[in-house]
């Protein structure tokens, strides 16, 4: 379980993270959402005592990261798969961290066999693909078999066997009753691998809520309806209380959103208005999650 309460940090003027409170809870793969400058890696960062909070509080399982006696045991992170020493042999790397943290260095092989490194364990990480450096940064992330892992933007730079893999090893880690926070900017991914989400924008909580709430409360699920009578169908539902918003998308069709498909079914059917079509069209995360971050994003590309 991470605990953040209250957690704030300004840099001068700029405020990074604006008051954070939330728990992210064991068993689930927790996706963290914002655009870029949001504060994520700020938040990141200061529950793992690497920035000091200018308000509020970050725990793991309780406590403050700098009281616990070995932290690797307790919360493992993928920051910055760059932060390596590039002379150094992965094996060696991880072997550095499992002897600073009291871990028995049988964990070494165990998880580089985990990451798919074993074969080129004794070469420098200097010389490592992109995606074998962020391979060896999740096995130091696992090396201590801590119960709270933290990942930013473990996908970044892997081929789609290596994302399927890391999707597999998230899921798996939440199985085992972990708690998992990932950052990721790839809205299919996360769709496909979490089962809450946390959305900040601007350094605030905009949506924590599981994946499917997140995107059931977008405006852009809508009720696909196909009719040789739309005229009719458009001047009942412009009588309804609250009157639905109506978009024709052909000569027969028209998407509808604001109403429920049962009332927009029964609709028809009290008005002898042949249906030829009636489907939910459900938004996707990344719809959601525009509609959300809409007002957050801080660095905005001139539209050519
Ligand atoms: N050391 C620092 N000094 C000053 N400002 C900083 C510092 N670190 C971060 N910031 C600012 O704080 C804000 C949050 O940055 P942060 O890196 O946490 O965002 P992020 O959500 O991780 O972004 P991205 O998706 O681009 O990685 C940004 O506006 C950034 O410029």
């Amino acid at each position: 379980m991470i605990t953040l309460r209250g957690l704030t940090k300004r840099y001068g003027d700029k405020v990074a993270v604006d008051g954070l409170t939330l728990e992210i809870a064991p068993g689930k793969v927790t996706g963290f959402l914002g655009p870029n400058g949001a504060g994520k890696s700020t938040t990141m960062r200061m529950i793992l005592g690497l920035d000091r909070p200018t308000a509020g509080t970050a725990l793991i399982g309780g406590r403050a990261y700098a009281s616990l006696r070995h932290p690797l045991r307790e919360v493992g992170a993928l920051l910055d798969a760059k932060a390596v020493h590039p002379g150094r042999p992965a094996r060696a790397h991880l072997l550095a961290m499992a002897r600073s943290n009291g871990i028995p260095t049988t964990r070494v092989d165990d998880v580089l066999e985990t990451v798919g490194l074993t074969q080129v364990a004794r070469k420098r990480a200097g010389s490592f693909s992109l995606g074998m450096g962020q391979r060896l940064g999740i096995a130091g992330a696992l090396l201590g078999d801590p119960q709270v892992l933290m990942f930013d933007e473990p996908v970044n730079g892997l081929d789609p066997d290596g994302v399927l893999w890391v999707r597999r090893l998230m899921r798996s880690l939440a199985a085992e009753g972990r708690t998992v926070f990932v950052s990721s900017h790839l809205m299919s991914e996360m769709q496909l691998t979490a089962d809450r989400l946390v959305v900040i924008g601007k350094g605030r909580l905009l949506a924590d809520a599981p994946v499917a709430e997140v995107i059931s409360s977008s405006s852009r699920n809508a009720v696909r309806v196909r009719t040789p009578q739309p005229d009719a169908l458009i001047k009942h539902l412009s009588a309804e209380a609250g009157p639905p918003h109506l978009t024709p998308t052909g000569q027969d069709e028209l998407m509808i959103s604001g109403l429920p498909i049962e009332r927009i079914g029964s609709l028809c059917f009290e008005h002898g208005i042949p249906l030829y079509e009636l489907s939910p069209q459900q938004a996707s995360l990344e719809e959601a999650y525009m509609e959300l971050t809409g007002a957050s994003v801080e660095y905005e590309a001139g539209v050519r």
